[in-house]
């Protein structure tokens, strides 16, 4: 397994009134997985512990057979950088600096996965071709781009140097029905290529068909909500 929960439970500090509860969630080499739920059940909070930037109170999660909670925190930063390709819903790109070193950012902190990638501008150039990104926006800032292209820029710093798991949290919102299917086109041509495995998450129950296994947050995990 490339991902696995296993008995999570986890409170937010000084949130009394909320829990979220994870009996067992796996994602396997290569599946894509889309996790659908409702605003509040918790998927952000789920792909937090999946990242490591909050650990569970109990239980483990576990990416490529180690589990995170176990890493130190500096230990756990890299671990992510290597194993972990992430896509946020606001794309997080780094405003001032160009496209190229936008995409190259997660390599300076994973040798491992540095060293998969021989010339590192030219794999973001191939990528981002591959993501219909023209040539000509590689040397222009983030915040020059389209909402479109920064979008295929986060995906591209996803997939650079082929971690073995991306996780994306509503990476289509901001798209309408056609740019989000080509979205989906692209990424899947490129996660399918490398035998990447895919976990997504999303509120649209329409884009299921495109994924091997659709799960519901209210099938893998029991959440507890009270009033504050
Ligand atoms: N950083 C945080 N600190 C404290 N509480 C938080 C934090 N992030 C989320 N929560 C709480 O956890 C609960 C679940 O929120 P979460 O964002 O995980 O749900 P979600 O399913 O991702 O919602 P949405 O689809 O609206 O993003 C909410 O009660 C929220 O207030």
């Amino acid at each position: 397994m490339v991902l696995a929960l296993s008995d999570v439970g986890y409170r937010w500090p000084g949130r009394a009134g909320f829990s979220l509860t994870v009996p067992e969630l796996t994602v396997a080499k290569a599946e894509s997985v889309l996790l659908l739920g409702e605003s509040g059940s918790g998927k952000s909070t789920l792909l937090s512990l999946i990242c490591g930037t909050i650990l569970p109170d109990q239980g483990s999660v576990t990416i490529a057979d180690t589990n995170i909670a176990k890493l130190s925190g500096g230990a756990r930063d890299r671990f992510r950088a290597e194993q972990v390709g992430v896509i946020f819903q606001q794309f997080n790109l780094l405003p001032f600096a160009s496209v190229t070193d936008n995409i190259l950012l997660p390599l300076r902190f994973a040798p491992a996965r540095r060293q998969r990638v021989s010339d590192a501008a030219a794999t973001a150039a191939t990528i981002c071709s591959a993501l219909g990104l023209p040539a000509e926006v590689m040397g222009a800032k983030a915040t020059a781009l389209s909402v479109g292209q920064q979008q295929r820029v986060a995906v591209a710093r996803a997939l650079i140097g082929q971690p073995p798991l991306i996780i994306a949290d509503e990476p289509t919102s901001a798209l309408d029905a056609t740019s989000q299917a080509a979205f989906l086109d692209l990424l899947f041509a490129q996660t399918q290529a490398h035998d990447t495995s895919l976990l997504m998450v999303s509120h649209d129950p329409r884009l299921g068909d495109r994924f091997d296994r659709v799960i519901r947050m209210e099938d893998i995990a029991q959440i507890e909500r009270a009033a504050a």
